[in-house]
């Protein structure tokens, strides 16, 4: 059978050269195009790429995501920054190119892909729940996507389940004290060097506590949903929004 011919871009970065190898070790797959920044995407189509899987910037992602669904190159992305205005715009360019699929994944991570569903199944027992992300000093972004969109599904839970909003008094705070408000969700980031990419929701009831907390150790943490992502994408037309549609999760 031939091989699924797949492009990184963001290549030479910390995600994207985790990504290349992990492409190149991988029997079924191979890697026909490795770019970074100022190099030309006509790269991929030149080299007849199937996959292209976006590991970049919050600033770059829009523009190279639309270059491969316009030219009908599958798109895994990894990068984050995708608020509702831009999956808007997104959807559009899919419309006009039916057949072609883009999976954005928050998180690569098969335990922090359980910990967002572990959230939502929590939220409503609890009256308070905050987020705390932590990673290393060179995120560009805060909070991270993992963290919104795991504070996105706490509230959808707790709106369907009718919770009242979180009790909390401050009336005096410094600013950024509280952390980021996400949907009625504290979302509070920390950067540290030594770190790579972690979570911790934290849940609070009438004398009890629960904490789930997720840890990425390595950047190859990742790898086994990018290259799941990679392989379902090209059956998946259309936008797939989390690794957990391709995980056959039960509820
Ligand atoms: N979904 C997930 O599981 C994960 C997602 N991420 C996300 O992936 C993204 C990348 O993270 P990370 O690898 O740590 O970041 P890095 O900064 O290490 O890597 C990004 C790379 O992309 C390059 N780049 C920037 N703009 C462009 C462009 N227009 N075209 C091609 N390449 C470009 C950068 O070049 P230069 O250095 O010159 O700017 C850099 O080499 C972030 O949004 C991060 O949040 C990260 C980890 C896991
Ligand atoms: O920048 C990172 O490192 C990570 N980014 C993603 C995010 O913002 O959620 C995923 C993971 O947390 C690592």
């Amino acid at each position: 059978m031939s091989k699924l011919r797949v492009a990184v871009i963001g290549a030479k970065g910390r995600m994207g050269a985790e990504a290349v190898q992990a492409v190149e070790a991988a029997e079924d797959l191979e890697l026909v195009a490795a770019v970074d920044r100022d190099e030309a995407l006509e790269t991929l189509t030149g080299a007849g790429a199937q996959v292209a899987v976006d590991l970049t910037h919050p600033d770059a992602v829009m523009g190279n995501v639309e270059f491969c669904v316009r030219n009908g190159i599958h798109a895994v992305v990894g990068t984050t920054g995708w608020t509702d205005e831009r999956l808007d715009a997104l959807r559009g360019w899919l419309a006009d190119a039916p057949g072609t699929g883009v999976l954005i994944a928050p998180n690569f991570g098969i335990g922090a892909v359980l910990t967002m569903r572990f959230a939502r199944q929590a939220a409503r027992f609890f009256d308070s729940v905050e987020v705390v992300e932590l990673h290393h000093p060179g995120k560009a972004d805060a909070p991270s996507g993992t963290a919104v969109r795991t504070a996105q599904l706490i509230a959808e839970a707790r709106r369907e389940a009718g919770c009242p909003p979180q009790p909390d008094a401050t009336s005096t705070a410094l600013d950024g004290a509280r952390g980021a408000d996400v949907d009625g969700v504290p979302v509070h980031a920390v950067r540290l060097r030594g770190l790579v990419a972690h979570q911790e929701v934290l849940l609070g009831g009438e004398g009890e506590m629960l904490t789930i907390r997720h840890d990425s150790l390595h950047r190859s943490s990742f790898m086994p949903g990018v290259l799941l992502g990679v392989r379902r994408v090209p059956t998946a037309p259309g936008l797939t929004f989390g690794l957990e549609h391709f995980l056959d999760l039960d509820d």
